[in-house]
């Protein structure tokens, strides 16, 4: 592997990491160290090993062999639930909400697991369930309007746009206040529009945090990331920025040997 950049600080650092699948190879070793405000791509041709390296490095999947820190977690050997409480943010490729509620009531629901009331409290309005629904409300305000959705916090989730309802998607996530955040393949299905849109939104909430994105579409790769990981066959075989990585001799062969994407 070449060109690694210097950093003083990662976010996310994986080391030595081996997966297999019965009789399939999935990770033949990958070390990766992704820097703190870093936006970081995973990619590489079908089956290369990116959404294994993905689920591993965000928890959902332990690896074999390897050490994966996020955030000073130990994220091989947490489970994932107590991953996301602790500062990690994961969309999902198949958008994950509750279609026939409100845009709001999905902030809501994504809030509940970080408020501190009771159930009982709630019902008898006690100040904890009122700070906790004021805190709430402003948080909210804040991701409507970063997100482009302050318009629609009435509109059931089922009614909006694709594009929209993978926005609302990011508005899930962020009301837990993420550092880490994992986009899987996050403009699939989008058209011209929405992926323009959905990678300005991407750029804001870029500021502060440190993004990872596993996604085929090369424009939008090229657009966003600062630094891309090439994937071939379980292997890194380049660490560098898209234009960079792109140009490398065995990432064309890999691209040109695949059917699918192209590397530009
Ligand atoms: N759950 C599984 N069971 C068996 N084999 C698997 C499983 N998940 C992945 N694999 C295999 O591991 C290898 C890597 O798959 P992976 O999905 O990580 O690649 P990928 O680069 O994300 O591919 P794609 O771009 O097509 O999504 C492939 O050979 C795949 O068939």
């Amino acid at each position: 592997m070449s060109g690694a950049m210097s950093g003083a600080q990662y976010a996310v650092e994986a080391a030595g990491i081996e997966k297999r699948y019965g009789g399939v190879v999935a990770l033949r070793g990958v070390d990766v160290r992704i820097r703190e405000g870093a936006i970081y791509g995973l990619i590489g041709p079908n089956g290369a090993g990116k959404s294994t390296m993905f689920d591993i490095l965000c928890g959902i999947t332990k690896p074999d062999t390897g050490t994966v820190r996020v955030l000073d977690m130990d994220v091989a050997g947490l489970p994932a639930h107590q991953v996301a409480r602790r500062g990690v943010g994961r969309t999902f490729q198949r958008t994950a909400m509750f279609g026939e509620s409100t845009v709001y009531e999905n902030l809501l629901f994504a809030s509940y697991g970080s408020m501190r009331h009771s159930v009982a409290a709630r019902l008898l309005r006690l100040p904890v369930w009122r700070q906790d629904m004021a805190a709430f409300a402003a948080k909210a305000d804040e991701v409507l309007v970063t997100c482009g959705l302050d318009g629609l916090r009435d509109q059931p989730a089922s009614s909006l746009a694709y594009g929209t309802q993978r926005r609302l998607a990011v508005a899930i996530m962020l009301m837990n206040e993420p550092r880490v955040i994992f986009l899987d393949e996050p403009v699939a299905g989008m058209n011209e529009n929405e992926t323009a849109s959905f990678i300005e939104l991407m750029r804001t909430v870029a500021k502060g945090r440190t993004i990872v994105i596993v996604e085929h579409d090369m424009a939008a790769i090229g657009a966003l990331c600062d630094e891309v990981l090439v994937m071939v066959d379980g292997r890194p075989i380049v660490n560098d920025t898209p234009a960079r990585a792109l140009k490398h001799p065995e990432v064309i062969a890999a691209y040109l040997g695949a059917d699918d994407d192209e590397p530009a």
